[in-house]
């Protein structure tokens, strides 16, 4: 079961810590490496603080490196197999379609987790669902900056429609415990309103570092009362804390750093 692994990784590192991988061409090229030596390099210096690694498919297929993502994925697998690889791919279509963009998660890539869009409904969710021992991290309010024009628009039932896909995700889509909801850490207010209508249901938080999110802010709205139940993820802030030689041991400084300040808040 993903979230087991997930968990259970967590506390074994003490880390709520989730490397987004995110490559991009011209800051790997400026560095005179060629990407999976690249990608390795960053995975080895910042796997002893995190709880997973998120690669982010767009920054590969984007370039054609479908390979590389493959073959990093399986490094991970055969180096770090506590860590859990959750594949950010966003993917929403009818369900015949969805089967396949499972199969490309699961199968082709032996992710551990995707990110799915839920705008089509249920049924198109639950091609990833029945692949009982995976995670499908459903986005819920993103981090972006007009997330709210569509997300926070206020249903006849009278709640916003962000809140709405949090009430269906647990009660109605989950039927297999393997669904987590993306919130973003640049909204804390609806991330307090999600945990309340989600119980402990894992949330993957993205937007702390780049992105300007409110570190506190964040645990204080999410965290659950056993100090898990969220993964903070960063990508540009870790692997581009630096962009010299050192850019491996740059990236795990910002990690070790990372895991601490959200460490303090966990305790605090
Ligand atoms: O699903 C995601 O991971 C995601 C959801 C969201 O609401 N906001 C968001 O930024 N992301 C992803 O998280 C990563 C954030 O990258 P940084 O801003 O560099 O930490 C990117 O790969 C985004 O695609």
């Amino acid at each position: 079961m993903f979230i087991d692994k997930l968990e259970q990784r967590q506390r074994q590192v003490n880390s709520l810590l989730c490397v987004g991988l995110d490559p991009q061409p011209t800051k790997i090229e400026a560095l005179g490496i060629n990407l999976l030596p690249w990608l390795k390099n960053i995975i080895d210096a910042t796997a002893d603080h995190v709880c997973a690694f998120k690669p982010q498919i767009a920054h590969f297929s984007a370039m054609a490196a479908e390979q590389p993502l493959t073959d990093i994925i399986q490094y991970i697998h055969q180096n770090y197999p506590d860590i859990p690889v959750i594949l950010d791919s966003k993917r929403g279509d009818i369900g015949s379609t969805a089967e396949r963009y499972a199969e490309e998660a699961f199968g082709r890539y032996q992710a551990d987790a995707l990110t799915v869009n839920p705008y089509l409904g249920g049924d198109t969710l639950s091609p990833y669902t029945q692949y009982k021992d995976k995670g499908v991290v459903v986005l819920c309010k993103t981090s972006n900056q007009q997330s709210g024009q569509l997300q926070d628009l206020v249903l006849q039932s009278g709640q916003p429609l962000f809140l709405q896909v949090a009430q269906l995700a647990a009660q109605y889509w989950n039927n297999n415990q393997n669904i987590l909801l993306v919130v973003g850490a640049t909204y804390p207010e609806q991330l307090a309103a999600v945990r309340q209508q989600v119980g402990d249901m894992p949330l993957l938080i993205p937007g702390i570092g780049a992105q300007g999110g409110d570190l506190a802010a964040t645990l204080e709205a999410g965290l659950r009362s056993d100090g898990l139940g969220l993964i903070i993820s960063a990508s540009r802030s870790v692997i581009y804390a630096g962009d010299g030689t050192d850019y491996a041991k740059q990236a795990e400084m910002a990690a070790e750093q990372l895991k601490m300040d959200i460490n303090h808040f966990r305790t605090h």
